[in-house]
């Protein structure tokens, strides 16, 4: 029987040896005592089994609360644990609670990140993957031999469909390739979905008959299930080509219901996010994370970006464009999605340490906010990535291009 197999950094007072353990036992057929029914037969079968510890360092202070160690010495280490998918099928939802489930209240642990999770050749089979995911997108948007270049509208919230339609049609006559919503905008008091979704595809199906190419406006479909799925018809009948969820509100089973219609590209937002990563001894890495949500079938997913405005490093953030980047099966490839504080200046180090170009790169405040106004600040993004592609440095880049410099005028001085 294939089994699955989690890769995590574990730290605790007791034997490293010990504490895995208890969390193969806590997450299989095991409880704190043995009960009558937990026959030799029945744990050969269900039992989830320790494939491999390996001892990192010892530390004097415990990462988060959990059992006090007598001798004051804290021990980290790498644990493998594999079970049988028997125990939870083509179950997202149950491997979920089984591979990061109550095993981050055991006591035995001062610490305990889920870093990498092994799939079994038959969850190929089972999961679709994203329905677009790199080519796909990029047919949708006629983007070939660059990054697709992308905005949020900004304000986040408070403009009105026909304020969003209007700055669309300013993106979309400059070239822009891609529109979202902000995660906080689904349907507020002033900007109801119906109503933006009417005001800004009129604008971009008009922009499509005349100049055939269609920018993909991702809307933020974000509810309730019937909600988000009465939503996705209304984006499809009106010739949308992508949808957005938040998908760590949304829940993995809802999202996955959106997922599964399969006619428009899913563009997954991953606000939340560093409430499950942000401690390095605590929750999940983006390595697993991503693997997740391709099995769900999102085609493009949040990786924050380089020298970005939030708490991430650029390595992190470069890790995570190669972890999406990796194949999954004979699955489509998820769209890196880079974003946060981006205005150009940063195509330059996202080139150099990544060498590709299959990204959809967005600046928000760095699009909206460019000094000669949104449409310039899109020509400004292009003219980065161009320039970087090219090998320029971001100095000569802005002697070569106007809008680029006022850019880094603007925004390289914060
Ligand atoms: O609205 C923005 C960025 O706006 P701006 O371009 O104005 O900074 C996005 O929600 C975050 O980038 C998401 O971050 P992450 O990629 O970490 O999920
Ligand atoms: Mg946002």
């Amino acid at each position: 029987m294939e089994r699955i197999l989690a890769t995590y950094y574990i730290e605790t007072p007791y034997a490293p040896e010990k504490a895995a353990a208890v969390l193969a036992g806590e997450q299989s057929s095991g409880t704190f005592v043995a009960v009558p029914g937990e026959t030799a037969e029945l744990k050969q079968r269900f039992a989830a089994r320790v494939e491999s510890v390996e001892v990192l360092e010892t530390v004097n202070e415990p990462a988060i609360p959990g059992a006090t160690s007598k001798d004051g010495k804290y021990h980290r280490a790498i644990v493998k644990v594999s079970w049988s998918i028997e125990n939870f099928g083509y179950n997202l939802p149950v491997m979920v609670s089984t591979l990061q489930g109550n095993l981050y209240e055991i006591t035995q642990f001062t610490g305990l990140k889920l870093m990498d999770i092994e799939l079994p050749a038959s969850f190929g089979e089972q999961f679709k993957g994203p329905a677009f995911g790199i080519e796909g997108c990029r047919q949708l948007t006629g983007v070939q031999g660059r990054p697709m270049i992308g905005t949020i509208i900004k304000p986040s919230i408070g403009l009105s469909p026909e304020q969003t339609a209007a700055m669309v049609k300013t993106l979309a006559e400059a070239g822009i390739d891609f529109v979202k919503d902000d995660e906080l905008l689904s349907s507020s008091g002033n900007s109801s979905f119906n109503d933006r979704v009417d005001a800004v595809m009129n604008v971009i199906n008009a922009h499509a008959d005349k100049t055939g190419k269609k920018v993909m406006y991702a809307f933020n479909l974000s509810g309730e299930v019937d909600e988000m799925l009465q939503r996705y018809e209304k984006i499809v009948n009106s010739g949308g080509t992508c949808a957005m969820i938040s998908i760590n509100s949304v829940g993995l089973a809802a999202a996955k219901k959106i997922m599964d219609q399969r006619q428009l590209a899913i563009h997954a937002h991953r606000n939340g996010w560093g409430m499950l990563t942000r401690h390095p001894l605590l929750g999940i890495d983006y390595k697993a994370y991503q693997k997740i949500w391709r099995l769900a079938g999102a085609d493009q997913m949040h990786v924050n970006g380089i020298q970005n405005k939030f708490w991430e490093s650029d390595d992190s953030v470069v890790a995570s464009i190669e972890a999406c980047l990796t194949k999954m099966f004979d699955h489509k490839t998820v769209v890196p999605v880079v974003s946060s504080g981006q205005w150009g200046g940063q195509a330059f180090e996202t080139y150099r340490r990544t060498k590709t170009v299959d990204l959809l790169y967005m600046a928000g405040g760095g699009i909206m906010a460019h000094p000669m106004g949104a449409a310039a600040g899109v020509v400004a993004l292009q003219q980065a990535w161009k320039a970087a592609v090219d090998g320029l440095t971001l100095e000569d880049a802005a002697k070569q291009y106007k809008e680029f410099a006022a850019a880094v005028e603007k925004f390289g001085k914060r």
